[in-house]
C-alpha cells in the first residue's frame, strides 16, 4: 500500500498531536508542557530533525509510541535527545519507544555528540512486557547503552514528571538531573505498589519528589521552579563540557574576577569561624562562571564548574558553614562522582581545602565512612586531569589526601600565607599525644600553661614556611595573587600526558 499526500499529512498530523486531548489538559492543569513543546525550548529553532515520527502509526492511541527522538543543535553545538510525551500511556515504554530510545542513544555514542532526555515516564508499559522488557533489544539495552555512552559524551536528564520503576534508571544513568519541584519524582515502586508490600503509606512527592532526590538522596542535582528552568539548567551544564571525551572543553571570552570581592577578608583567621566557600571561589573564578551543582545535598563540600580566564575548570571546595566543612559519606560520594565527571571530560580540577578531616564517630562508621572516604581519595588518585590544591586555610589528616594534596600528584600544592597542614589540628593533636600527661597535672593553671606550651610547639612544626621550606608546598602566594597563579599554572599543565596505572580498571572500594 502507498500513501498519498493526504493520508500521509493525516498520519503525521495525528502523531504530532500526541496523546488524547484530556491528558494534555491533565498536564497544562499541573503546569506541564508537551513533549514536542519541551523539545522546541530546548533546541535551536529549525535544526529538529525527528527520528521514527510514524512509530505504531498503526496501533490506535499511539503517537509516535509515546516518545519523541531526534537530533539537533543546542547553542549551535550539536546533541541527540528523548523525550517522553507523558500524554500517551503515562509516557510508558512500549516495545518501539524502547527501540527509540535505544537507537538514539546508539547515535549520540557514536556521533560523539551529547545525549539529553527529557523524561516524563511510567516506566515499562507493562501490558506489552514481552515485546519490551526481557530480549536483546529490551529495555536493559537503554541502561546498556547508557552506561557504555558515560564519560564517553555528555549526558543530561531534565526531569519534569514520574519516572517510575526501569524509568528511574534513565536518569540515575546521566550525569546530571534537574528536576522541576511538585511534578518531577523517581521512585522504583509507585505509593501503590509500597503499600501493597510493606504496608507504608506514601506518596510519590513524599518518597521520591524533587524535595527529597535534591535534598536527601543526591539522585538529583538541580532543584528547579519551572520546566523553562530545568531546560535553562541542561544547556548551561552542557555549555561548561566538550562534545565528547577526545575534546577539550569549550572556552568562552576570558572575563575578570568580580571587583567587589576581598578574597583575604573573606577567610577568618580563626578555625572556629567559619566560612562561605562558595562567595570564595566565585570571588576567584570569572565574574558570573561559577555554576553549582548537587548545591542542596552534602553542603559541607561545594561542587561545580566555573572558568578561569574563559577555561573551565571544575571546583571541590570544603564548606565551613555546614558541618563544619568535614566530611562525611555524602560528600565523599559528591566529590567521587564529580572528580570522576572533571577526569571523563578533561575539565582540569581545581581543589579549595579548608578541611577538619573525615567524620569520626560510631554513627559514620555504620556508614560506612573507610569506604567512602577511600572511595573519594580513589577518584582524585585516579583522575589524570590537571589539579590543583589550593590550602585556603587547612588540609587536615585524609582530608589532605582527599583534596588533592601532595602524594596524589596534583600540578602543584598551592598554600596561602595562613594555611595549616597537619595530621591534625593543634588541640586534637595535644590531646593525642599528652592525654596522660595533662591529667597528672593538679594544678589548672599549670595545667592551662602545658597545654599553650605544648600547642606553640606544635604550631611551630606546622608553620608553612617550614612546609614550603621542606618542598611539601609548591607555592606559597597572598590572596591576591592566587587566580593569577592558577591562571599560569593551568595554563602549562594542559598539554601534560594522561596516565594512572597499567591495568583494565581498578577495584574501587564503593
Ligand atoms: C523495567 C520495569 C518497569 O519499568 S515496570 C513499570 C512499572 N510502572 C509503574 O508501576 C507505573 C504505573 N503508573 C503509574 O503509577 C501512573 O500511571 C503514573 C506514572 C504515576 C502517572 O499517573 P497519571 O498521570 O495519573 O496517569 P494514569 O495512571 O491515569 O495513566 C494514563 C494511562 O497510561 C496507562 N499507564 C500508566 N502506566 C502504565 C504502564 N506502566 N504500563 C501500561 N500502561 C500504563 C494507564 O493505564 C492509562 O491508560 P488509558 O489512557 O486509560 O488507556
Amino acid at each position: 500500500m502507498t500513501l498519498d499526500g493526504e493520508a500521509l499529512e493525516r498520519l503525521r498530523k495525528r502523531a504530532l498531536a500526541g496523546g488524547a486531548e484530556k491528558y494534555h489538559a491533565a498536564n497544562a492543569a499541573k503546569g506541564k508542557l508537551f513533549a514536542r513543546e519541551r523539545v522546541a525550548l530546548l533546541v535551536d529553532e529549525g535544526s529538529f530533525v525527528e527520528d521514527g515520527l510514524y512509530a505504531n502509526a498503526l496501533a490506535d492511541g499511539l503517537p509516535a509510541d509515546g516518545v519523541v527522538t531526534g537530533q539537533a543543535t543546542v547553542d549551535g553545538r550539536p546533541v541527540c535527545l528523548m523525550a517522553n510525551d507523558s500524554t500517551v500511556k503515562a509516557g510508558s515504554w512500549g516495545a518501539r519507544t524502547v527501540e527509540k530510545i535505544i537507537r538514539i542513544i546508539e547515535r549520540a555514542y557514536t556521533t560523539g555528540v551529547p545525549m539529553i532526555y527529557l523524561v516524563d515516564s511510567a516506566g515499562a508499559r507493562i501490558t506489552d512486557q514481552v515485546d519490551l522488557f526481557p530480549g536483546r533489544r529490551g529495555a536493559g539495552k537503554i541502561f546498556w547503552n547508557q552506561v557504555r555512552a558515560s564519560g564517553s559524551i555528555p549526558q543530561a536528564c531534565a526531569l519534569f514528571g514520574p519516572s517510575a520503576a526501569g524509568g528511574a534508571y534513565i536518569p540515575a544513568f546521566c550525569d546530571v538531573v534537574a528536576m522541576v519541584e511538585g511534578n518531577a519524582s523517581m521512585y522504583l515502586g509507585s505509593d501503590r505498589m509500597v503499600e501493597m508490600v510493606t504496608g507504608e503509606k506514601t506518596t510519590l512527592e513524599a518518597m521520591g519528589g524533587a524535595a527529597v532526590h535534591t535534598r536527601e538522596s543526591g539522585v538529583g542535582h538541580f532543584l528547579c521552579k519551572t520546566e523553562v528552568e530545568a531546560l535553562d539548567t541542561i544547556k548551561r551544564y552542557l555549555s561548561y563540557l566538550p562534545d565528547n571525551w577526545t575534546q577539550a572543553p569549550p572556552a568562552t571570552t576570558p572575563a575578570a574576577a568580580p571587583s567587589n570581592v576581598d578574597l583575604a577578608g573573606l577567610v577568618p583567621a580563626s578555625e572556629r569561624q567559619a566560612f562561605d566557600m562558595r562567595r570564595y571561589a566565585r570571588g576567584l573564578l570569572d565574574e558570573g562562571s561559577f555554576f553549582e551543582i548537587q548545591a542542596l545535598w552534602a553542603k559541607e563540600l561545594t561542587i561545580g564548574f566555573g572558568r578561569l580566564a574563559g577555561e573551565t575548570v571544575g571546583v571541590v571546595a570544603n564548606n565551613s558553614m555546614f558541618k563544619g566543612g568535614v566530611l562525611f559519606v555524602d560528600s565523599a560520594d559528591k566529590a567521587t562522582r564529580f572528580i570522576q565527571l572533571c577526569d571523563a571530560f578533561n575539565v582540569p580540577l581545581l581543589f579549595l581545602s579548608d578541611v577538619p578531616g573525615f567524620m569520626v564517630g560510631t554513627a559514620v562508621e555504620k556508614e560506612g565512612i573507610i569506604r567512602h572516604g577511600a572511595k573519594m581519595i580513589t577518584a582524585v588518585a585516579e583522575a589524570t586531569v590537571p589539579k590543583i590544591c589550593v590550602v585556603v586555610r587547612k588540609a587536615y589528616g585524609a582530608g589532605l589526601y582527599a583534596m588533592a594534596g601532595p602524594g596524589f600528584e596534583p600540578d602543584a600544592t598551592i598554600a596561602l600565607p595562613t594555611a595549616k597542614i597537619a595530621v591534625m589540628g593543634a588541640e586534637a593533636a595535644v590531646n593525642a599525644v599528652y592525654a596522660n600527661k595533662i591529667a597528672a597535672i593538679a594544678d589548672p593553671e599549670e595545667r592551662a600553661a602545658f597545654v599553650a606550651a605544648k600547642r606553640t610547639e606544635y604550631e611551630r612544626d606546622i608553620d608553612i614556611a617550614r612546609l614550603a621550606s621542606e618542598l611539601v608546598v609548591d607555592a606559597v602566594v597572598e590572596p591576591h595573587e592566587l587566580r593569577d597563579e592558577l591562571i599560569r599554572r593551568l595554563a602549562a599543565a594542559r598539554g601534560k600526558e594522561r596516565h594512572f596505572s597499567k591495568r583494565r580498571h581498578g577495584v574501587t572500594p564503593v
